[in-house]
């Protein structure tokens, strides 16, 4: 009977979600392995264990099929089962599965090891992305040497990617028809749970849109008193290498510069940072102390063990900042390549947020051990970075001296705020929508420059610095194209952070609206148990229930919207309409002149 048949299927589960974990571990393991030491001995070996584990995961997946758990009574038990039927990326065959990990594996070393020319000096070409590329880019306002940068790592970078990109779309959709979706943009939406993911994508960006246009306009305009109308035209796209960011995701590196009220005092953490000898070291236990103090769980001594905080001397690594959970519930680790400046203290917290979530679901079965959906493991660690960003945290921890002076202090800290999360926005959506149209076939691979770069200009009003033809491939030019992770979990992510950001802080009695003594601006939860518990009890969750219930456990409610972002940002978002009235700003932008189709 259906009763005996279910106690079966829970036994038979529960057994393969051990195995489950026991392949995860290797997986990471091996994987591991090769992103903390790029050599082809390294890739081979973790291509083969890859190749192992799908043959017994494709096993296990016909095994799993034969239950009929569709009847099953317990909601998770059928959940388990309805994840375990999804075999993904294994169910391509053998030499299929081969062939996409390496066309993968070959875009990800190649952007690890592209190393570039200086401007300056044409003989030193062993510039790398980081430290030396992504140092020069915050620092120079050398228009000239900013374009040279700019196109040299998008050469090496972006347009070397482009077959082996083409390859890996081919075989990734055929996995993702294997596998019953039309294609991969419907397989990575379905991450997500809900029929109209792309849509609520959509409402999102119209919600925030007005907001972004009064902010490109006024730093349009600073960036044009700047560099004069010959570099930057008044009403025209923002020339994209002079945002201080490879890829003009954000813009803090222009900060010192473009602030709506200059002779305020300069805070400049970054300088505070070094000037107090910062290690990577001491950020990383400083952030261990914030989550602490919220009464969460403390990185266990594996992770102090395990981790790559610095950029190896002896070796090429994937520098790009990641947290890896190996599944056995104690080895936890994350390999970044720190370097002492805010923007990387920010990164800390960022992947300290991850470590914390794969400990707070740890008990969880191995299949329930993820983000209530992608987006929300992005936005742990953020939501804890916007308590640290505040005035009153860092004044704390002694990072910025003096009292929160007034009004216009005020503006120019959600002015250094609004650069980083806003204009992010349409950063990512443009990831993302690109990456939808190519995998839809909308977008051939004659047409991936031309339609990446008119997307760029529609939703971030950027152009290139220079002509663009189909010789290159700039999308590439950022790590999570030419390492196939998905983007839109970061959009979600700087969505939902707020509404997490502004329930922690009325929890902490740090943010009381209307009360201006009370300002959600300058909420530091730090020591709050109320709201780290509050936070423990949405991410013990896991993956084990649908998102808008993981929402709605934290904040009461149970979509992502916009209006918390919103609110943080109302007071720049009237200082910049008055602004730009005042100057009598061009809102938006006129088409670029420059050519990339
Ligand atoms: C820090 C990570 C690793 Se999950 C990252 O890729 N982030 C964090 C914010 C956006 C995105 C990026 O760097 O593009
Ligand atoms: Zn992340």
């Amino acid at each position: 009977d259906l009763e005996a048949l279910e106690h079966e299927g829970r036994d038979y589960i529960m057994q393969l979600d051990r195995m489950a974990g026991i392949r995860k571990n290797r997986a990471s393991i091996a994987e591991w392995a090769y992103t903390s030491n790029i050599t082809k001995e390294n890739e081979e070996a973790r291509i083969q264990i890859q190749l192992e584990l799908s043959k017994q995961e494709k096993q296990a997946w016909e095994e799993t099929k034969m239950y009929r758990w569709q009847d099953f009574q317990d909601f998770s038990l059928r959940r388990m089962f309805k994840k375990y039927s999804q075999l993904g990326v294994s169910a391509l065959p053998d030499d299929k599965y081969k062939l996409l990990m390496q066309s993968v594996s070959g875009m990800e070393s190649n952007y690890a090891t592209s190393k570039i020319c200086s401007y300056k000096d044409s003989a030193k070409c062993d510039l790398a992305l980081e430290p030396d590329i992504t140092e020069l880019f915050a620092k120079s306002q050398d228009p000239e040497e900013l374009k040279h940068l700019w196109v040299e790592w998008h050469k090496a970078a972006g347009a070397r990617a482009r077959a082996n990109f083409t390859q890996y779309v081919q075989l990734d959709n055929e996995a993702a028809k294997l596998n019953n979706f039309k294609d991969v943009a419907e397989w990575w939406q379905s991450e997500y749970e809900v029929p109209d993911f792309e849509q609520q994508l959509a409402k999102l960006w119209e919600d925030v849109k007005p907001l972004y246009q009064q902010l490109h306009a006024y730093v349009r305009r600073r960036l044009r008193d700047k560099y004069g109308d010959q570099v930057v035209s008044a009403r025209g796209p923002i020339p994209a290498h002079l945002l201080g960011n490879m890829w003009a995701q954000t813009w803090n590196n222009i900060e010192s510069f473009t602030r709506p009220y200059p002779d305020k005092k300069e805070v400049d953490i970054t300088q505070a940072m070094r000037e107090q000898n910062y290690t990577a070291l001491k950020m990383f236990r400083m952030s261990d102390e914030f989550f602490r103090s919220l009464n969460l769980t403390a990185m266990p001594e594996k992770f102090w063990k395990n981790s790559i905080i610095e950029k190896p001397t002896d070796r090429e690594i994937v520098c790009h900042a990641s947290a890896w959970d190996f599944y056995d519930g104690e080895d936890f680790r994350i390999k970044q390549c720190t370097t002492v400046d805010y923007e990387y203290f920010q990164t800390t917290h960022h992947e300290m947020g991850h470590i914390q979530y794969f400990l707070q679901y740890k008990h969880q079965p191995v299949i329930f051990r993820d983000g209530a959906n992608p987006g929300f493991h992005e936005a742990v660690g953020d939501t804890i970075a916007l308590s640290v960003s505040s005035p009153k945290h860092l004044r704390r921890v002694g990072l910025v001296q003096g009292d929160a002076e007034d009004e216009q202090t005020e503006i120019n800290q959600l002015y250094k705020m609004g650069i980083d999360k806003i204009v992010f926005l349409p950063f990512a959506y443009t990831l993302d929508l690109f990456r939808y149209g190519v995998f839809r076939g909308e977008t051939q691979p004659e047409d991936y420059n031309c339609h990446y770069w008119r997307l760029r200009e529609m939703l971030q009003g950027l152009e290139p610095p220079v002509n663009r033809t189909e010789e290159d491939f700039d999308a590439a030019a950022k790590y999570h194209v030419s390492a196939d992770v998905e983007y839109a979990r970061y959009y979600v992510s700087f969505i939902i952070q707020f509404q997490f950001h502004r329930t922690l802080c009325q929890l902490a009695g740090e943010y009381v609206p209307e009360d201006l003594t009370k300002k959600l601006v300058d909420c530091d939860i730090y020591q709050s148990v109320a709201a780290g518990n509050a936070l423990a009890n949405m991410l013990k969750m896991g993956s084990s229930k649908p998102w808008p219930d993981a929402m709605e456990a934290l904040t009461g409610q149970r979509a992502m919207r916009a209006d918390g972002l919103l609110e943080y940002f109302r007071p720049l978002h009237e200082w910049l309409q008055a602004e730009n009235q005042r100057t009598g700003e061009y809102i938006g932008w006129e088409p670029s002149k420059i050519q990339y189709c």
